[in-house]
């Protein structure tokens, strides 16, 4: 799916592609200057000081120009300047035969409206005084360069032909600014849809980024950044927090024994066991290190504390683990670990030294033999 935002390109270098405004206006000239030939035409044939000159330069303007505009315009590296400079020497042009035909006031206006309406369009207040400012120089220089007398009369057919090329001109316009609105619609459309795309892509990779993979457990970037929040914006202000610190025991022994990939699978059954602590209330459940995880809980006093730790050496210690070997060798078939937990808690201490204080808790329940809670209470 492409979507065609940027109007410039790079000078130089043609796109190859033709610019909307350029051919929106080809296509408008195109009809409408064929049909202000005749109109223009039936003004002239009343007027004695036209000769074959101007007959000559109203067939060339009409029907050459227009294309040798659009040719021109293909081939600009600013095709939108290029078309606006285009523009302005329309203004100019239709001023100087509104002069040079004495001001007839049907091809007057409608010439005038479409030239200055379309400028006013592509470039605001500024391209209308623009334009205005060039058709009445084109006029006056005419007028007074030529010594002509202003008539100010149309004929009957040139007024007709006027108002239908006028009548066209607008309808072309306005056409071209429906497709305009209508892609700009489709492009917003898509445009939104990318956004929420790639919305929902950076909630995947942030979400990413905070899980361990091989567990599924939040990792300890999440950690930081829970402890963060709940440190500096005020929803751990004076809140009493538990830590607990779960380490599995001889681990390397199981990847010793077992090998790493039944290790991953002690770690895998080990997460599914822990994460059960959300029930119990847990903010955060992750892994902490290689065979370590931590917990992060509101602080519901010391013997529930226990509790909860002891319920997860317990459940763990009864798991049976499946190695994922041959199972002929029931020896390996089959892994049992256990864990060693310290925890602490305390009412607006910061988090940091609550985890210090577990994790010396830890090292009590490892020294006195393992498979055991011990708490940095003592
Ligand atoms: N399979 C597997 N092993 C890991 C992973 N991360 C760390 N380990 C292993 O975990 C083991 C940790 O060993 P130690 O720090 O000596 O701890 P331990 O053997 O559990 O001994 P204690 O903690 O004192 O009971 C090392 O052998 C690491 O290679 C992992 O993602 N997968």
């Amino acid at each position: 799916m492409s979507l065609q935002i940027s109007e410039t390109v790079q000078p130089g270098v043609p796109t190859g592609r033709v610019h909307w405004l350029v051919a929106m206006n080809r296509r408008n000239r195109s009809m409408a200057f064929v049909l202000l030939w005749p109109a223009m035409a039936a003004q002239m044939r009343g007027l004695e000081a036209v000769g074959p000159l101007a007959w000559t330069l109203l067939t060339l303007h009409l029907l050459l120009l227009p294309q040798l505009m659009y040719w021109r315009a293909c081939r600009s590296a600013q095709p939108r300047e290029t078309e606006v400079g285009h523009m302005l020497l329309d203004a100019l042009c239709f001023g100087l035969w509104s002069g040079w035909l004495g001001h007839p006031l049907w091809i007057t206006a409608a010439t005038s409206v479409c030239i200055t309406a379309n400028l006013m369009a592509f470039r605001g207040p500024r391209g209308a005084l623009q334009a205005l400012g060039l058709y009445l120089a084109g006029a006056v220089l005419m007028t007074f360069g030529l010594g002509i007398t202003p008539v100010l009369e149309t004929d009957r057919i040139a007024a007709l032909l006027s108002l239908l090329t006028l009548e066209v001109y607008l309808l072309g316009f306005a056409y071209g600014a429906y497709q305009r609105s209508m892609l700009l619609h489709r492009t917003r459309g898509e445009l939104q849809q990318r956004l929420d795309q790639i919305a929902a892509l950076q909630e995947r990779l942030t979400e990413q980024a905070r899980r361990d993979p091989l567990t599924g457990l939040h990792n300890r970037h999440f950690l930081t950044e829970r402890v963060h929040e709940l440190t500096h914006n005020g929803s751990g202000a004076g809140m009493s927090i538990g830590v607990m610190l779960v380490d599995i025991d001889h681990f390397k022994q199981v990847n010793d024994r077992h090998g790493h990939q039944a290790g991953d699978r002690v770690l895998q059954a080990v997460a599914r066991l822990l994460v059960l602590a959300h029930e119990e209330g847990a903010e955060v459940v992750c892994r902490y290190g290689g065979e370590e995880f931590l917990l992060l809980l509101p602080d519901r006093g010391a013997a529930r504390m226990r509790a909860l730790a002891e319920r997860l050496r317990g459940g763990v210690e009864a798991l049976r683990i499946e190695t994922g070997r041959d199972a002929s060798d029931s020896s390996d078939a089959q892994i049992a670990v256990t864990l060693s937990i310290g925890w602490a808690c305390g009412h607006g201490e910061p988090i940091e030294r609550l985890i210090d204080r577990a994790d010396r808790a830890l090292y009590r329940a490892k020294q006195a033999g393992r498979n055991r809670v011990e708490s940095a209470l003592g």
